[in-house]
């Protein structure tokens, strides 16, 4: 699959004047909650009402969705608002009760994405249909597993596609409950800078204190639009209770974000940017000569380890390095993760160069 300015056609056809905007419950839960929820945001920017019918969940015994009766509700709700409509399928018996339902918008969560065969199951159950299919991505940070479960729907024919993040799965404790690796976003957007893009900030976040300030780095990052789960009672929601708003929230994160243009052509904005553009260049020339310093350092201590076999790897004199240099990072405005993350590389390359030399 290539990129292709008609990629994005089903979303410029819209004709936007902001981000397009997925919203309702994590499930459908009854048909008055449906109802209520999607006459709230009727008349907002949402653009399609979503609500989870069947749901995949971490372990058996939790609620996991009302099922195909869920999909009556669904139909109710474009009749009533006129809101067009959107849910997750998993495997072929979904994708046939959600086409026939006249479900607009449908999409393949994380869980799924990570398997071809369920990946596969769905585009051919799918082939040829002129819904719009969007692809969360795999739970793990995976950009190709991720872009090949694209290709294979664009290779069913499947015209109307785009992207969800919703973020990656981690051991590690954050303040997420899937760290958003906004890198791997950004490298798909090189790649594919016509597919649509759109973020999940309710499971990024898992907790609706964050949504706010995650959708604002998706808009700043280019993201075409948002899909956040609303609920008129999120305390007592059914499922993913701690990352659901209310509809009046929504409108409210929908007021307060900003919106960037993509460029400006004014020619003083211009001038200034280049101006700044060419410092960055000559710093980012210098960052390369001075890396390719430090590695021929490291050259010259491989060759001296080699003559004594002393091992490579130094723990302790790490360990020194990496918290001096957290301190000064500090001192000039670089936060500790990125000094570790930038020194953990560096100190790779550095092992990587004694390998050579050591083992030669
Ligand atoms: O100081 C050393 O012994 C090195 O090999 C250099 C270096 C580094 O790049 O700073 C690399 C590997 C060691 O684990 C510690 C430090």
């Amino acid at each position: 699959m290539e990129n292709s300015t008609q990629l994005r056609n089903w979303l410029d056809d819209m004709a936007l004047a902001h981000p397009l905007v997925i919203a309702g419950p994590c499930s459908a839960e009854t048909e008055d909650q449906v109802l209520k929820i999607a006459h709230e945001l009727k008349d907002t920017d949402v653009n399609y009402f979503r609500a989870g019918i069947w749901k995949p969940r971490t372990r058996p015994g939790n609620f996991e969705g009302v099922g195909a009766i869920g999909l009556k509700w669904l139909q109710k709700v474009q009749q009533e608002t006129g809101l067009k409509t959107a849910t997750e399928v998993a495997n072929r018996a979904h994708v046939e009760l959600a086409l026939e339902h006249g479900v607009d918008l449908l999409w393949i969560g994380a869980r799924s994405t990570v398997s071809p065969f369920i990946v596969q199951e769905i585009a051919d159950a799918l082939q040829g249909t002129d819904r719009i299919v969007l692809v969360k991505n795999p739970v793990n940070p995976d950009l190709s597993l991720w872009l090949g479960a694209v290709e294979r729907l664009h290779s069913a024919g499947i015209k109307r596609l785009g992207v969800i993040h919703r973020g990656f799965s981690t051991y590690e404790k954050t303040k997420y409950r899937n760290i958003p690796e906004w890198q791997l976003a950004i490298e798909l957007q090189t790649r594919f800078p016509d597919l649509p893009l759109i973020n999940d900030p309710s499971h990024i976040s898992g907790r609706r204190d964050l949504i706010f300030d995650v959708s604002q780095t998706a808009l700043d990052l280019n993201f075409d639009g948002l899909m956040i789960e609303t609920h008129t009672d999120p305390d007592n929601a059914w499922s993913d209770a701690a990352q659901q708003v209310t509809p009046r929230r929504l409108v409210q994160i929908m007021k307060d974000l900003r919106i960037r243009k993509e460029t400006d052509q004014e020619a003083e904005y211009n001038n200034k940017l280049n101006n700044l553009r060419a410092q960055i260049d000559v710093i980012d020339n210098q960052l390369i000569e001075i890396l390719g310093r430090r590695m021929k350092i490291a050259d010259a201590i491989g060759g001296l380890k080699k003559q004594r076999n002393v091992a490579v790897l130094q723990t302790s004199r790490w360990n020194e390095i990496l918290g001096k240099m957290i301190l000064e990072g500090e001192g000039h405005g670089l936060s500790e993760e990125f000094v570790l993350k930038m020194f953990k590389a560096i100190h790779q390359e550095s092992i990587n160069h004694q390998e050579k030399i050591i083992n030669a």
